[in-house]
């Protein structure tokens, strides 16, 4: 992932994509809150691209050569935010190879935008977003759910000492973030307390109210 390739995109003087091409739906929550989970049947009923913020970071980090495993490593170990310049690329060009394989124009990105300079940077040059899916959950209910994923999950900061962090990295930086999208109205809170299967019916409401229809699947008789 040469660095160039940002800093050519860094220079452009409008998005990449118009919002009228491509559907990014943004999708925020503090750690645990259950993005992942969401986002999984999501794509079951509305056919969008799920990208993971975090699993690019970590597929990046793993790479064999990449110059950025180390530093990845020890940002999400410290539940800190990498520098915004990896992370877009990534995703830019997960998207780019989604359009070209798929020819998909939907995308969940999760855990993402976490801080203000990467929300402002991604909109700026890649597209801008329709509205965050904001996943509200206290830190008691997270924790319990982090450190239960924790016993299987085998993630790095799946940890008490890098849940406290990330936790108060979700708090200062990436609140934020929601609280500037929530002045311009593109913020769709869901209560993510209760049981995975009620939490999806309050998206599918959401999803409704944004105007984005599920797929409908086609049954062509044979005979
Ligand atoms: N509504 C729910 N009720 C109970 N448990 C849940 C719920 N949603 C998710 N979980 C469980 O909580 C854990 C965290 O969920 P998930 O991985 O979806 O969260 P996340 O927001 O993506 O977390 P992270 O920010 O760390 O990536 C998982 O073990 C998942 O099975
Ligand atoms: O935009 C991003 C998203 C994530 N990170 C880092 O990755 C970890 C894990 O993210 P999950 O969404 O929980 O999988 C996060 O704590 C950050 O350290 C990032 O730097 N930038
Ligand atoms: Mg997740």
């Amino acid at each position: 992932m040469p660095a160039i390739e940002r800093l050519a995109a860094a220079t452009r003087s409008a998005p990449l994509w118009s919002k009228d091409d491509v559907t990014v739906i943004f999708v925020l929550g503090g750690p645990g809150a259950g993005k992942g989970t969401q986002c999984a049947k999501i794509v079951t009923d509305y056919g969008f691209k799920h990208l993971s913020a975090g699993d690019l970071l970590r597929e990046e980090q793993d790479r064999p050569g990449s110059e950025f495993g180390e530093m990845i490593k020890s940002y999400i170990k410290e539940g800190t935010i990498v520098p915004l310049e990896v992370t877009i690329q990534l995703l830019e060009n997960a998207m780019q190879a989604t359009r070209e394989k798929d020819n998909k124009s939907l995308f969940l990105i999760d855990g993402f935008p976490r801080k203000l300079d990467q929300a402002h940077a991604f909109e700026r040059t890649v597209v801008p977003s329709k509205f965050t899916l904001f996943f509200d959950c206290p830190e008691d209910v997270m924790l319990e759910r982090l450190l239960n994923r924790g016993k299987t999950s085998g993630r790095a900061d799946d940890n008490i000492e890098s849940i406290k962090k990330r936790f108060r990295t979700f708090v200062e930086t990436s609140m934020p973030v929601v609280n500037e999208f929530q002045t311009q109205d593109r913020v769709a809170k869901v209560d993510a307390t209760k049981g995975a299967d009620e939490v999806y019916e309050d998206v599918k409401k959401t999803f409704k109210e944004w105007d984005i229809k599920p797929i409908t699947l086609k049954f062509v008789q044979t005979q």
